[in-house]
């Protein structure tokens, strides 16, 4: 960009990553509505504080009150509510957080340009996988019933796509576990990756 400068800071992300005693990274947890995303980004965030780890979510219906607000459902505000949380994943990420990050985020190619936003390994993809059926069950917000009435268009996996992972770093099944067991796939994950003991 003309006349715009990027400058190097003297205090790296390994030296904040070290006081921290943790390999920064973050958990991109995708999934329908309702396929439990927010639930298991917070039992997870639970278990990590418990280690005493240092870490920042980040959860759709809060990020669209305040940064994102204004932006709607469309693809193209889709993608730019994506695009800015990639964004600031990435700066929590060079202050040395472990990012924990919960939105739908439909598109694949989306993800995989956050996934290149910072570095190798640090971006680990977490599929929400619940069937469309049980999530309209669950329907905590009434949104799918609204949705099915006509009422809230371009609702994602009714009349908006939802482009599943094809190689996400953990996949859960989240139809038939309890939160307990989904979590831990992910701090499991996290621990064969050394980003809990750096
Ligand atoms: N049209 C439509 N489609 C999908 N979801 C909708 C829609 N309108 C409102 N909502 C509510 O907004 C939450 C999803 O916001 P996200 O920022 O995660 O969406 S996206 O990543 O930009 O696709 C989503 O929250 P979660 O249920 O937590 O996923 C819904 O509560
Ligand atoms: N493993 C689970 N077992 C039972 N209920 C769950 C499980 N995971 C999520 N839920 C429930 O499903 C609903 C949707 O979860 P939520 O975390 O709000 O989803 P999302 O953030 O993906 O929209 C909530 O009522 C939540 O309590």
């Amino acid at each position: 960009m003309e006349n715009i400068v990027w400058h190097d800071h003297h205090v790296t992300m390994n030296e904040r990553a070290a006081l921290k005693e943790q390999k920064p990274c973050v958990l991109w947890f995708t999934g329908l509505s309702g396929s439990g995303k927010s639930t298991i980004a917070n039992a997870v965030e639970a278990k990590l504080l418990e280690m005493g780890k240092h870490t920042y979510l980040l959860d759709g219906d809060n990020i669209r009150h305040g940064l994102n607000k204004g932006l709607g459902f469309s693809d193209e505000d889709r993608i730019e509510n994506i695009r800015r949380i990639g964004e600031v994943a990435k700066l929590f990420v060079d202050a040395g957080e472990i990012v924990l990050t919960a939105f739908i985020s439909p598109f694949r190619s989306d993800r995989e340009q956050v996934r290149s936003l910072v570095g190798a390994g640090e971006f680990i993809e977490v599929f929400i996988d619940t069937p469309l059926a049980v999530c309209e069950t669950r329907d905590p917000k009434g949104l799918y019933k609204k949705a099915r009435a006509g009422e809230i268009p371009n609702f994602t996996g009714i009349d908006s796509p939802y482009e599943a992972p094809e190689m996400p770093e953990v996949h859960i099944r989240n139809d038939n576990i309890p939160v307990e067991e989904a979590a831990m796939q992910v701090i499991d994950y996290l621990e064969t990756k050394g980003h809990l003991n750096a």
